[in-house]
C-alpha cells in the first residue's frame, strides 16, 4: 500500500518517513537542531514547493525541550510557537490551519507531531475536509494518503536510530528516507536513515 509521507509518535519516540512516487531523489541532512529533506545531487530540477523542508526540529521551550516533526514548511512555525511557550495543541492547530492542505494535484494533507520533554505527545493533520489534533498515549500513525486519520501503530523502537530504520523498513511502498527522535536522559537524540 502507498500512504505517502507518514509520522509516528508515541510517548517516548517519534519518526517521520518520506515515501514518494514522484520525487524519489531526496535525502535527509542534519543542520543545527533541524533535519532537512532536500534533493540529492542527481535529482531533476523541480519547482514543486512542497518537496524541500525541515521535517524535524528540536527546540527549547519554557517547559523543556520539545521535538516537532512533519511533512512540510509548517514544521517551522510549529517549532517557533513551541519556543514561545504555546501549548503543543495550539502550536499544531494554528500552524496546520494557517498553512492548510497543500494546493497540489492531490490536495495533500499536512501532517505533524510533537514530542515534549515532559512526556506529552500529540499528532495532527489538516486535510481538505478536517483539522485533527490529538494527544496520544501510545505510538500513533498519520499519513498523507489512505491512513489519513490518526490510529494506533505498532512501533517497537526505543531509540532514534531504531525509530528511523523501523519506519524506513516498513512495508508501506516507495521508502525514500526517514528521521527518528527519542527522549534520553540528556535531552532528545535524532537519527537519519537514507537507505545507503
Ligand atoms: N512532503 C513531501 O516530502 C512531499 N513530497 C511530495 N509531496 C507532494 O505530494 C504530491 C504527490 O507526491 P507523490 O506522488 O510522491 O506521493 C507531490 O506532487 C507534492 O505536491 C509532498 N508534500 C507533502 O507530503
Amino acid at each position: 500500500m502507498y500512504v505517502g509521507r507518514f509520522v509516528v509518535v508515541g510517548p517516548e519516540v517519534g519518526a517521520y518517513r518520506v515515501s514518494s512516487r514522484s520525487f524519489p531523489n531526496r535525502q535527509l541532512t542534519a543542520r543545527d537542531e533541524a533535519l532537512t529533506v532536500g534533493p540529492t545531487a542527481d535529482a531533476p530540477e523541480t519547482d514543486n514547493p512542497y518537496v524541500s523542508y525541515n521535517c524535524l526540529r528540536v527546540v527549547d521551550t519554557p517547559t523543556g525541550e520539545t521535538a516537532a516533526l512533519g511533512n512540510g514548511s509548517h514544521v517551522d512555525p510549529i517549532a517557533e510557537k513551541l519556543e514561545l511557550g504555546y501549548p503543543a495543541r495550539d502550536a499544531l492547530a494554528e500552524s496546520l490551519l494557517a498553512l492548510d492542505y497543500e494546493k497540489d494535484d492531490y490536495d495533500t494533507p499536512r501532517i505533524a507531531a510533537t514530542l515534549g520533554g515532559d512526556g506529552e505527545a500529540l499528532i495532527g493533520t489538516v486535510r481538505k475536509d478536517a483539522l485533527l489534533v490529538e494527544t496520544v498515549e501510545e505510538p500513533t500513525l498519520v499519513a498523507t494518503y489512505e491512513e489519513d486519520s490518526p490510529r494506533a501503530f505498532d512501533l517497537e523502537a526505543d531509540s532514534a536510530e531504531e525509530a528511523a530504520s523501523e519506519v524506513y523498513d516498513h512495508e508501506f511502498e516507495h521508502a525514500v528516507c526517514a528521521a527518528g527522535v527519542a527522549r534520553t536522559d540528556e535531552g532528545f537524540e535524532t537519527a537519519i536513515e537514507n537507505g545507503d
